[in-house]
C-alpha cells in the first residue's frame, strides 16, 4: 500500500475508535495533543467526532476536533484532530453498550478501506473490548483475525486460501509472537500443531526483514512444558511437535533454535540472542513484555498485506473518563505504524 501519494504528501495513518467506554478516545485525544513532542506524523480517527468533544471536555483537554475526509487529515492535522465521523454512540466511560458495536466494527472496515484505496498508510487500532463485540454478534475472536478477513476482501493471500495474521508483541527490548492465541490454555496445547508453528515462523521471519529490516533474523522458540519437557518426562509436545516443527526451518535455512525452556528465555543475555521469540501460548508471549515495558510495547499484526499496529493494552473500563490512562502505547504505535509505512514524520 502506499504510505506517499505522487507529490510526495505524507498519507496519514487511520487510528479506529475502538470501544467508546474505553480509554481508546482518552489516549487518542493524548496521543494528538502531544504531535508535536513526538513528532508524530499525521493521523487521523475514525468514529464518532461527538465522542471526541465530549470525552475531551470530560478530560479538561482542549483538542479541536474537524470532520474531515481522509484526503484532509494531513492538512489539519497540525491544529485540530481529524476525525473521519461515521456516526454516533453512547460511550459511556465504563459502561459499554451493545449499541455502539456497529460503529465499533465500521470504525475498522473503514480504516481498511482507505489503506486499501491509499487514503491511509496505515492502520492503528485503538482497543475493543471483545467480550461485549461478542455479545454483539462478532465472530472474530480480536482484530487480528478480522483484520484477515477484511485482507481477503481487498488483496488475494499468497497462497489463495486465506491470509494468515501473526500477532507480534515488540517493546523496546523484545518481541514475541504467541502461536496460539485467544484460545484458553487447555485448547492452546491440544491445538499446538507443527504445520501451525513452521507458518508463523515463515512470516515472521521474513517480516522482520520485510517490515523491520532485519536481514537475517534470529528466532528462538519456547517450550510448551516446564524444562521443555525434561525429554518427555513433563510432557511430550516439546518433543513431538515442536522439535519436528524447528528441525524442518533449520533445513529450510531460518536461524531459529528451540524449543528452549521458557523460564530461561526472557532475561537479558538471553534476550540478546534473538530477534523474536515464538512462543506456545497467549500469556507465555504477552507476561514477559508486557512486564518489560507495558507503557512502549506495541502490537504489530504481521502477514497482512497493508501495516497495522495497535497500543499493547487493552480497553481499561475502569480508568476511562478519568484522565489516568497513559497514551505512551498508543504513541508507540502510531510512530511504529508510520515508520513502517514511510511516512514517519521528516
Ligand atoms: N487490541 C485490543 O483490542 C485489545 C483488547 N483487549 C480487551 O480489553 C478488555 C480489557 O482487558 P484487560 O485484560 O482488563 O486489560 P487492560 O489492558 O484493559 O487493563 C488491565 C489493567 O491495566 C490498566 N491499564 C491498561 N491500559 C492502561 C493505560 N494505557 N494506562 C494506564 N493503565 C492502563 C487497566 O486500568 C487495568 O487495571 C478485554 O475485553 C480485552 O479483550 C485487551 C488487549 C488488547
Ligand atoms: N491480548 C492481546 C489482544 O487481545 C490483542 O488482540 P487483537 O484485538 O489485536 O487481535
Amino acid at each position: 500500500m502506499p504510505a506517499t501519494s505522487p507529490g510526495d504528501t505524507v498519507v496519514p495513518s487511520a487510528l479506529t475508535m475502538g470501544e467508546p467506554a474505553g480509554i481508546g478516545p482518552d489516549v487518542t485525544l493524548v496521543a494528538w495533543a502531544r504531535r508535536a513532542d513526538h513528532r508524530l506524523a499525521p493521523f487521523y480517527a475514525i468514529g464518532d467526532a461527538e465522542l471526541y468533544a465530549r470525552r475531551a471536555a470530560a478530560l479538561g483537554l482542549t483538542v479541536p476536533i474537524a470532520r474531515i475526509a481522509p484526503e484532509a487529515a494531513a492538512a489539519v492535522f497540525d491544529r485540530a484532530l481529524p476525525v473521519v465521523d461515521i456516526g454516533r454512540v453512547i460511550g459511556e466511560p465504563g459502561r459499554t453498550a451493545t449499541e455502539d458495536a456497529p460503529i465499533v466494527i465500521a470504525a475498522i472496515e473503514r480504516a481498511v478501506a482507505d489503506v486499501a484505496a491509499g487514503r491511509a498508510g496505515a492502520v492503528v487500532t485503538a482497543p475493543i473490548h471483545k467480550h461485549a463485540l461478542y455479545a454483539a454478534g462478532f465472530s472474530h475472536p480480536g482484530h487480528t483475525e478480522f483484520l484477515g478477513a477484511l485482507a481477503a476482501t481487498i488483496a488475494p493471500p499468497p497462497d489463495g486460501i486465506a491470509w494468515r495474521p501473526i500477532m507480534m508483541l515488540a517493546g523496546p527490548e523484545l518481541r514475541t509472537v504467541p502461536v496460539t492465541v485467544h484460545v484458553s490454555l487447555a485448547a492452546a496445547a491440544a491445538s499446538l500443531d507443527a504445520a501451525t508453528i513452521v507458518a508463523t515462523a515463515r512470516i515472521v521471519a521474513a517480516d522482520l526483514t520485510r517490515r523491520f529490516g532485519i536481514e537475517r533474523p534470529r528466532l528462538v522458540v519456547a517450550g510448551l512444558n516446564p524444562h521443555a519437557g525434561e525429554d518427555g518426562a513433563m510432557g511430550r509436545e516439546d518433543l513431538e511437535v515442536i522439535r519436528p516443527a524447528v528441525d524442518q526451518l533449520i533445513a529450510e535455512g531460518l536461524d531459529i533454535r528451540g524449543p528452549l525452556p521458557a523460564d530461561t528465555l526472557f532475561h537479558a543475555r538471553a534476550r540478546a540472542s534473538y530477534d523474536a521469540a515464538l512462543c506456545m501460548y497467549h500469556d507465555q508471549a504477552l507476561i514477559p513484555v508486557k512486564t518489560l515495558a507495558f507503557d512502549e510495547t506495541v502490537n504489530v499484526t504481521l502477514g497482512l498485506p497493508f501495516v497495522r499496529t495497535s497500543p499493547d493494552h487493552g480497553t481499561a473500563l475502569d480508568i476511562a473518563g478519568r484522565g489516568i490512562a497513559r497514551a505512551e502505547s498508543l504513541i508507540a504505535a502510531l510512530a511504529m505504524a508510520a515508520a513502517m509505512s514511510g511516512a514517519a514524520r521528516r
